[in-house]
């Protein structure tokens, strides 16, 4: 939709996603969203983040400081300072940008910031402005961290616990539970974002959750009391779901150069259906052993293998790795691909994936059978789903020393690939897949839900005009 320079009751929003892949993906994707509905959006985000866009179809950006120019967070080394430095310079840079636009014909109506950045909220509020909350886990882990904030699950948790405060969630015992909760002195600083989500979330006018009512409902139904969230996923490029925006068939964002090409030309030739396609996201860094029993798994199960290794990670392969796999053309190592190409490819037949939320929702979306094999924080449960609830795929547990050993992956893929209950997960996965596209197509759950939150930003857009309160 062309966006009319008079045009004075267009909405305008203003996104700001925290500056890592999984999040700068579905807020760059709800502001295409948007976008396509006739909203004003614009991305407002760090140097680093700016640089590593792509396309931006219909919306505008503007850069927020961090106070790291163009280092970005990988500059600031610890999460805590980072965090620090992007609260104070980044919310003078959103007042900055709030106070740019004020007299113009696009003020700025409305702020929708990642959870993990509740600063923005604040700005927001300060300007007497709307303010909406995304958050980029699983309805069921952002209930689970809610919780843990409002004093009602006690931490630390023990592995051994069973059940869960919240109503209608399937039976967690405390392993399957973020890993967080188990040792909430293993990552202070990242908890304590987790958890930072719900300090002001209460004066929102919004809380939208990356995922869709038919993929949680019975958690949704239990928590709306507690943490009344709007499901509007999944917020996968629309060429992949509803092919309703025009052009987008790819997330238009990438930290890493992806490379696409090389992947492509290698899976063309594999037959359809045979190749496992293993990555670990962008955050996760493997210890030497688990690496190690990786490759070992892929190299005796003779299947076809596409894997995602990033450079820092190279040197964790066995000696000589690298060399066979490319003399014997079974498997292909790339930094990074464009990782919705490669699912939607249909010589794939098989995610390995660290469960990371986005890579969930993508295996789901594009109907790919999973192994799990979660790290760290919300992958845990996200593993569980996949396995007990969804039923798209398995969960390859860690032995006592906290390592996925070879065989027990071997087993895993074979059982994904050519097992019992292959052909049953198969279908389960296209399943869902059917579901996710009903989710975002017209008349579906997350669209209603996104249209709501337009129309209501078109009724209040011609009476707002942003001013400091006192
Ligand atoms: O070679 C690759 C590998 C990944 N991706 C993309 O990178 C994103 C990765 O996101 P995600 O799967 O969520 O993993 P992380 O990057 O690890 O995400 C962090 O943020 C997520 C959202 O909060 C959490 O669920 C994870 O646990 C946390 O590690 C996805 O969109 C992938 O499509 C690529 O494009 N190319």
């Amino acid at each position: 939709m062309k966006i009319e320079e008079n045009d004075l009751s267009m909405p305008h929003v203003v996104v700001i996603p925290y500056p890592s892949q999984g999040h700068i993906n579905p807020l760059l994707q709800f502001a295409k969203r948007l976008a396509s509905k006739g909203i004003k959006a614009t991305l407002a985000t760090t140097k680093q983040t700016l640089s590593s866009i792509s396309t931006l179809h219909n919306i505008a950006v503007e850069p927020l400081s961090d106070g790291f120019e163009d280092g970005g967070k990988p500059e600031a080394g610890a999460e805590d300072v980072f965090l620090n430095s992007f609260k104070s310079n980044g919310s003078k840079s959103l007042v900055g940008l709030i106070e740019k636009y004020r007299n113009t014909s696009f003020p700025v109506t409305c702020v929708v910031y990642d959870a993990f950045l509740p600063w923005a909220l604040d700005v927001a509020k300060d300007y007497g402005l709307l303010g909406a909350a995304f958050f980029t886990n699983s309805a069921t882990v952002c209930s689970i961290f809610c919780c843990v904030d409002r004093g009602l699950i006690e931490l630390p948790i023990k592995p051994d616990a069973v059940g869960c405060a919240l109503p209608k969630m399937p039976l967690f015992k405390g392993n399957d539970l973020p890993s967080f909760l188990k040792k909430p002195e293993s990552y202070p600083a990242y908890l304590a974002m987790k958890l930072s989500q719900f300090s002001n979330v209460d004066l929102a006018d919004w809380m939208f959750c990356n995922s869709f009512e038919d993929l949680e409902l019975e958690v949704i139904e239990g928590v709306t009391e507690k943490w009344p969230a709007k499901l509007i996923g999944p917020m996968v490029p629309s060429s992949y779901l509803d092919g309703r925006i025009e052009g987008d068939n790819g997330y238009g964002a990438s930290l890493w150069k992806p490379l696409s090409e090389k992947c492509k030309e290698w899976l063309q030739n594999k037959p359809r259906k045979s190749v496992i396609y293993i990555s670990f996201g962008s955050m996760v860094s493997l210890t030497q052993e688990q690496a190690e029993e990786i490759a070992y798994a892929l190299k005796e199960s003779n299947y076809y293998f596409l894997w995602v290794v990033r450079e820092s990670q190279f040197n964790k392969l066995p000696k000589g790795f690298q060399e066979e796999v490319s003399r014997t053309q079974r498997g292909m190592i790339v930094t990074w691909c464009n990782q919705l190409e490669v699912l939607a490819h249909e010589a794939t037949a098989c995610f390995v994936t660290h469960c990371g939320w986005n890579s969930t929702l993508e295996g789901l979306s594009l109907g790919v059978p999973m192994v799990g094999v979660p790290q760290w924080s919300d992958q845990l449960p996200d593993a569980k789903f996949i396995e007990e609830v969804w039923e798209v795929g398995v969960w390859a547990k860690e032995d006592d020393k906290g390592v996925v050993r070879r065989e027990n992956l071997r087993e895993c893929l074979k059982e994904i690939m050519e097992g019992k209950r292959s052909e049953e997960i198969r279908e389960n996965a296209s399943k869902w897949r059917e579901l996710s596209k009903k989710a975002v197509s017209h008349g579906g759950s997350s669209d209603i839900n996104i249209e709501d939150f337009v129309q209501h930003l078109r009724c209040t857009s011609s009476t707002t005009t942003p001013n400091k309160l006192d």
